[in-house]
C-alpha cells in the first residue's frame, strides 16, 4: 500500500482521572498518553493497516524515546524523527468535560523541538521517498514562526514532488502567538491561506473554515465548500466533520465530503453518542479513516461513511490515539453499533 507521511508535534499528554477538574488531581493519578494531531494521524492509519511514517523532532532523552517506542508499537514509522539538542517535549494538560461542563486544555510547548527545527535540518528526500500522500494540520503552523515556515516549506516540497497534501484544519485559539501584532484568528486565517494553496485534501469543521478562512458559515456545506474550493485550485475534496449536541456528554457526529470535480456533497449517517469516553483525537481519527479509505479506491460515499464511523469509535477510546480496527469501524458502518459484547 502506498506510504503516507505525517510531520508535526506529539507532546506528553497528562489527564486528570476520569472527569477529575485540574483541582481535584492529586500526584499519582494523573494519566499519561502521547498525543498530537498528525503523530493521531500516523497511529490511527498504521492501525488500520497502512503504511504511516510521522516526522518530527524530539530532544535526545529517555521520555522521547518512550514516545517513539509508543509509536513504533503500533507499527508507525519512525526513522525520520530527529533527536535534537535544542528544544523539548511539549506537554499538554486535559481535564474531560462532562455533562454542561467543557473540557478544558493547558498547553506547556513553548520551544518544543519540532517548534525549533528548521527546515534544513530534515532529510525531505528520504522522507518523500515512495511517498504518496503527506498529512500536516493547522497545528504545526500555529506553534512557531519556524514551524510555520517548515510547514510551507513541506507542503510545497510534497507538492514539487507530485505528492498529494491532506491539511486538517484544526483551529486552536490558544496557539497561533507567533505574531504580535495580529490576533490569532487573523494569523491563522494569513498563514492557512498561503498552506492551502498547496493542498489536496482540505479537513476540517466549519468553524474552523469560518476562523481561519473567513467563509461565510451561514450557508449550506455544500455552498461552503464550493467556496473553500474554488478558492484554492489544487484542492479536489473538502471533507468536513459535524458535530452538534446538548452537552459535553451526548453529542451527534457526522461528516461530509465534497468532490469537486462532480460538484456533489457526500453526506454520511449521524451517530448519537451518548457517552463521551474521551473525545480528543476524533477529529484526527476522521482524518486518518478518510486517507486510509481513499487510499483503499474507495468510493466518496464509502470514503466519509468510513472515516464517520471510525471519528466516531476515537469517542470510546481514552487517549488521542484511535484503536479501532478496519473490522470494527466496517462492521459499525453496516450499523453494527450496539455496543455488544463479543464472545
Ligand atoms: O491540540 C493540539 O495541539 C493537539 O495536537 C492535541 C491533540 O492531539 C489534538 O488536539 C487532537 O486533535
Amino acid at each position: 500500500m502506498s506510504r503516507v507521511v505525517t510531520f508535526g508535534e506529539i507532546m506528553m499528554r497528562l489527564a486528570t482521572p476520569g472527569f477529575a477538574r485540574f483541582q481535584q488531581a492529586m500526584p499519582g493519578s494523573v494519566n499519561v498518553t502521547f498525543a498530537g494531531a498528525e503523530a493521531s494521524i500516523a497511529a490511527s492509519l498504521a492501525y488500520l493497516g497502512a503504511d504511516a511514517a510521522f516526522v518530527t523532532a524530539l530532544p535526545d532523552h529517555a521520555i522521547a524515546d518512550a514516545c517513539i517506542a509508543d509509536l513504533r508499537s503500533i507499527g508507525v514509522e519512525t526513522k525520520h524523527i530527529l533527536r535534537t539538542t535544542e528544544g523539548r517535549l511539549g506537554i499538554y494538560f486535559l481535564e474531560h468535560g462532562a455533562n454542561q461542563r467543557g473540557g478544558n486544555v493547558i498547553y506547556d510547548r513553548e520551544g518544543a523541538a519540532v517548534a525549533l527545527t528548521p527546515a534544513a535540518a530534515y532529510d525531505w528526500t528520504a522522507i518523500f521517498t515512495g511517498c504518496e500522500w503527506f498529512v500536516i494540520s493547522g497545528i504545526t503552523p500555529a506553534i512557531s514562526r519556524n514551524a510555520a515556515e517548515v510547514a510551507l516549506f513541506a507542503v510545497q516540497e510534497a507538492e514539487r514532488r507530485g505528492i498529494k497534501v491532506v491539511c486538517d484544519m484544526n483551529y486552536r485559539t490558544k496557539l497561533w502567538r507567533w505574531e504580535p501584532s495580529l490576533s490569532a484568528r487573523d494569523l491563522a486565517t494569513r498563514t492557512m491561506k498561503d498552506l492551502l494553496r498547496h493542498v489536496t485534501v482540505f479537513v476540517g469543521g466549519i468553524s474552523d473554515a469560518i476562523a481561519m478562512l473567513g467563509v461565510d458559515g451561514a450557508g449550506d456545506l455544500h455552498t461552503v465548500a464550493k467556496q473553500i474550493t474554488a478558492q484554492f485550485p489544487n484542492l479536489t475534496h473538502a471533507a468536513f466533520t459535524q458535530r452538534d449536541g446538548s452537552s459535553a456528554a451526548v453529542q451527534n457526529f457526522s461528516g461530509a465530503l465534497y468532490e469537486k470535480a462532480t460538484d456533489v456533497l457526500h453526506t454520511a449517517p449521524t451517530f448519537s453518542i451518548t457517552q463521551i469516553i474521551d473525545r480528543l483525537g476524533a477529529g484526527d481519527a476522521f482524518t486518518a479513516g478518510l486517507l486510509f479509505s481513499i487510499l483503499q479506491g474507495s468510493s466518496p460515499a464509502e470514503t466519509i461513511a468510513f472515516a464517520t464511523a471510525a471519528g466516531c469509535l476515537a469517542h470510546s477510546i481514552e487517549g488521542d490515539f484511535n484503536y479501532s480496527t478496519r473490522a470494527e469501524i466496517e462492521a459499525l458502518m453496516q450499523g453494527d453499533g450496539g455496543g455488544r459484547v463479543s464472545r
